[in-house]
């Protein structure tokens, strides 16, 4: 069952279509790449499904709803979750901070029962301190779970952020490039966790990833974008050996990594 889908969406910026009448359906329970050289339109997509754009033109559903009708700021409550590019997270704050920060969407406690701290509240903040300790379990982020974000090491911060999305409980993880900057080690250990989340917890996964190796390992299916419009779909090795694919890229670094990775797949 289709759990997101875009139909005919179009965004432009000024005389520029950063994303062209473009089809897209993730499945319940998939793992799912865009893929494509930069300015291809992956991260236009990303930001029109949380909402920080609207679409010139098309729709765009969730679970059957209309996510179209709904602000950005409700978005993580319509169960999607993701991540960015450039890391997002508090700088002064602790790990477990950070992660309490994304179970804002399930606090139901009026701001006069917080305030008086009510036995509902107690409840609640257990229930948080609960899911938020099952994260950082499940991601191994037990030694950092009292430092602050500003003293902990690139490839940590990028587990973390993974975190808070995931402390949110999505129905649907977006993650913009989570290879980026991680060792080959790290890369590998992302590959686990995407692996587990999907096994594990049932969470859909969308993800944009330049890594063709890592897109190769964790991913069911992949759509390739270049000049906002889709130019092939199909499982990653299918994608890879696509020519319009291999001649979007041709001359980028990336072919390389596109060519490695052909045959990999586990
Ligand atoms: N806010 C914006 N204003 C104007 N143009 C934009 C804006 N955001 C993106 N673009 C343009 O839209 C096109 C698609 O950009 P986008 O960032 O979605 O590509 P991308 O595939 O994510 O690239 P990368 O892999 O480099 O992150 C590019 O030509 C980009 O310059």
């Amino acid at each position: 069952m289709s759990l997101l889908e875009l139909k005919d969406v179009t965004l432009k910026f000024g005389g520029l279509t950063a994303v062209n009448a473009l089809n897209l359906s993730v499945n319940e329970g998939e793992v799912f790449a865009l893929v494509g050289p930069n300015g291809a339109g992956k991260s236009t997509v990303f930001n029109l499904i949380s909402r920080f754009y609207t679409p010139a033109s098309g729709t765009i559903r969730f679970d059957g709803q209309d996510l179209l009708a709904r602000p950005s700021h409700a978005v993580p409550s319509s169960g999607v979750a993701r991540t960015f590019q450039n890391i997002e997270l508090f700088h002064q704050a602790t790990v477990l901070q950070n992660l309490l920060v994304g179970r804002h969407r399930h606090r139901r406690a009026s701001a006069l029962e917080n305030i008086l701290f009510t036995p509902r509240v107690r409840a609640e903040e257990r229930a948080h301190r609960e899911a938020v300790e099952e994260v950082i379990d499940f991601l191994d982020l037990q030694p950092y779970r009292d430092q602050r974000i500003a003293g902990l090491p690139y490839g940590i911060r990028k587990v973390v952020e993974l975190g808070r999305a995931l402390a949110t409980k999505p129905r649907l993880l977006l993650l913009d490039e989570p290879a980026s900057g991680l060792s080959v080690e790290e890369t590998q250990n992302m590959r686990w966790w995407i692996d587990d989340i999907r096994r594990q917890m049932g969470i859909t996964v969308l993800m944009v990833e330049h890594d063709m190796g890592l897109v190769a390992r964790v991913c069911d299916r992949v759509v390739a974008l270049d000049g906002g419009k889709k130019i092939a779909e199909g499982t990653p090795a299918e994608v890879q050996s696509d020519p319009a694919v291999i001649a979007a890229y041709l001359g980028t670094s990336a072919i390389s990594k596109t060519a490695t990775a052909s045959g990999e797949r586990r």
